[in-house]
This record gives structure tokens, sequence and C-alpha cells, in this order.
């Protein structure tokens, strides 16, 4: 099957990359001189430098020409989804389209899934996520990810047509459990590197880690995952990932709050939006999750570390 992928950003191109060793394969990039200059200098410079892109990868800034394709992965940050799926709409309903973003809708609180859903009702809709930086996946590096689909003939069949020999696909229907696994890690790694970047050590980042983790499955959970969906790459796998490499940018964002230093606006730190989502879901659902509600309150500019460790270190004592 044909294959495009939307989103010319880090992953996006390393995707398309990675993709193009099965056969052709399109990426679409929404600014025209971008996509011009990577067709002619087969590099992007400005979101995956260094990582030179095959000949025979397509490059184009013609939405109509790339949504040609019959599977469509999407790989737009999760705070610029919708609005992109609305106004696409005419592209992508009744296709088959693959989510790669982590997070929840900040106005919403719909993930990836459900907010393609929402906007293409006739679409076909699965979700890519898991431990995997663009740069690894780009140098064909062995990574692991998993393919969530509530249908479960389709995910079989998404999991054999975008594994490649290094990309290894494990799929799941439980679409709710990769979901938010893979968007509360992101909320977990900022909170790690605020631990790092304030000198609060590693003892303190593994504590974190690990009622981090906690929270995640509380949440989800209550919200129908299975417990095996955390324990797996969407979930644990990334979760580890993230809060402990410097290649991560939410963990970098973590870093920088903890240091009081400034950080990039234009990075896409998935964690931030996601933290705020996750806590006023919290809140509705009557549920505790206070590492969540620190980064909230960090990305707010409510608290700085000391109060949000003080925060979480005040709390009633209780069984783990
Ligand atoms: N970079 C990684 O290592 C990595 C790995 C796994 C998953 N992801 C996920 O992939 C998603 C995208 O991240 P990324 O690293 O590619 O981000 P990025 O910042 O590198 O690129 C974002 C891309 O999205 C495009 N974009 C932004 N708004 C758009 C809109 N309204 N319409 C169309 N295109 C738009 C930008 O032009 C850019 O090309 C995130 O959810 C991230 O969590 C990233
Ligand atoms: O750079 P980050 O923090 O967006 O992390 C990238 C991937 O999600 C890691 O799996």
């Amino acid at each position: 099957m044909s294959v495009a992928v939307l989103g010319g950003g880090a992953f996006g191109t390393a995707l398309a990359v990675a993709l193009s060793q099965r056969g052709p394969v399109t990426l679409w990039c929404r600014a025209p001189a971008q996509a011009d200059d990577m067709a002619n200098r087969r590099v992007n410079e400005r979101y995956l430098p260094g990582c030179t892109l095959p000949a025979d990868l397509t490059i184009t800034a013609d939405l109509t020409a790339a949504a040609d394709a019959k599977i469509l992965l999407l790989a737009v940050p999760m705070q610029q989804l919708g609005r992109f799926a609305r106004d696409e709409a005419s592209h992508l309903d009744g296709k088959i389209l693959v989510a790669c973003c982590k997070g929840m809708d900040l106005r919403s609180g719909a993930g990836p899934v459900e907010t393609l859903a929402q906007h293409c009702p006739t679409a076909r809709v699965a979700l890519l996520t898991g431990p995997s930086f663009a740069r690894d996946i780009a140098r064909g590096l062995p990574t692991g990810l998993t393919l969530a689909c509530a249908d479960a003939g389709l995910g079989e069949t998404l999991q054999h047509q975008l594994a490649t020999p290094a990309l290894r696909l494990y799929r799941t229907t439980d679409v709710i459990g990769a979901t938010l696994g893979g968007a509360l890690k992101n909320v977990m790694a900022i909170a790690c590197g605020a631990t790092i970047g304030a000198g609060l050590g590693e003892s303190a980042r593994a504590s974190i880690l690990t009622r981090g983790f906690a929270e995640m499955q509380r949440l989800a959970l209550l919200k129908g995952a299975v417990p095996q969906t955390l324990a797996g790459l969407s979930g644990f796998g990334d979760l580890v990932l993230t809060c402990t490499s410097e290649q991560s940018r939410n963990y970098r964002f973590g870093l920088a709050i903890g240091r009081d230093e400034a950080f990039d606006a234009s990075m896409t730190v998935e964690g931030a939006a996601t933290a705020q989502a996750a806590a006023r879901l919290a809140q509705r659902e009557g549920i505790d999750l206070p590492i969540t509600s620190a980064v909230a309150g960090l990305v707010e500019k409510r608290l700085d570390v000391a109060q949000a460790m003080d925060a979480l270190l005040s709390r009633t004592l209780k069984e783990e």
C-alpha cells in the first residue's frame, strides 16, 4: 500500500526515511519553501540536520497529491492536530490515518485518535507510538514501537505495512492505554528533568519516575486501559527513555525549569499542554495525580521547583 507522511518535522521526516526502505513514500510539508529546499538539498536542515533523505523519497507541499496515498501518517504536533484535521478533512476523511503524535488536546482533553475521529468520522484511525528518537529511526537503529488500532484486522495490516527490518512494531487494540501512556510519559519527563536540573539528585528522579508511572496507570486504568499496555513500549518503555535522555525535548524543558533557564519556545514540548489537560481531567474524575498537577503548576508558573517538591513531600504518608 502506498504511504504518505504528513508533517515535515523531525519525526515525520525520520518515519519517511525509514519507510522509504519498503517502497515509495511521499513526505508532505506545509511550507512550500521548506519542501523545495528539502527536495533540492536532500536534507531537512531545520528539523533533522545531518540526515540524508533518500533519492526516491518524494517531498511536496501539495496536500492533494500526498493524500492520494492509501495510508496517511500524521506527524503534526498534538496541539495543532485538531485544527489541521478540521481544515483538511476533505483530504483525510475516509482514509486510513495513523496518528504519530503524543499528547492530549488542551481544549478537549482528547488524544490523537479521538481528535482525528471527531473531524474525520469515516476515516479508519490508528496510533503509532513508543520509545523512539527521530534521529535513531532515521539512522536505521533498532527501534520497537506500538501500533494501536481498535480494529484488530486493520491493526495487523498496518503492523505489516509499516514494519521495516529495524523498526519492529507490536500491535494492540488498546488505543486508550497506548494514548495515555504516550501522553503522560512526557509529563513525567518534564518532572524528572526539573528534578535533575534543580540538583535534587538521581534518587529523587527514580522516585518521580516510579510514582509517575503509578499516576499513568491510575488515570489510564480508570479510562478503561489494559494494564499490560502501560507496562509495554508505549507506556513504561517510553517513560524510561524520555525521563533519562537529554535527547528528549520534554526532559530538556524540565532541566531548563529546574535550572531557571530560558527554553526555546518554538520547540515541540508535548508534555506542557498535556500536563494541564491531564490535571483538569484528574480533577473532573476525582483522582489524585500529584506529579501531573505539580508539572501543570510549573508550566503555568504558579509553582517553582522547590514549592512543587514541597507539595509532593508534604503529602500524607500512604501505602505504595
Ligand atoms: N522527534 C521525535 O523524536 C519524536 C519521536 C516520537 C514521537 N514524536 C511525536 O511526533 C509529533 C511531532 O513531533 P516532531 O518531533 O516531528 O516535531 P517538530 O517540532 O520537529 O515538527 C513539527 C512539524 O509539524 C509541522 N506543523 C506544525 N503545525 C502544523 C499545522 N498546523 N499543520 C501542518 N503542519 C504543522 C511543523 O511545520 C513541523 O514540520 C509529536 O507529537 C511528538 O511527540 C516525536
Ligand atoms: O523529544 P521528546 O521529548 O518529544 O521525545 C521524543 C519521543 O517521544 C521519545 O519517545
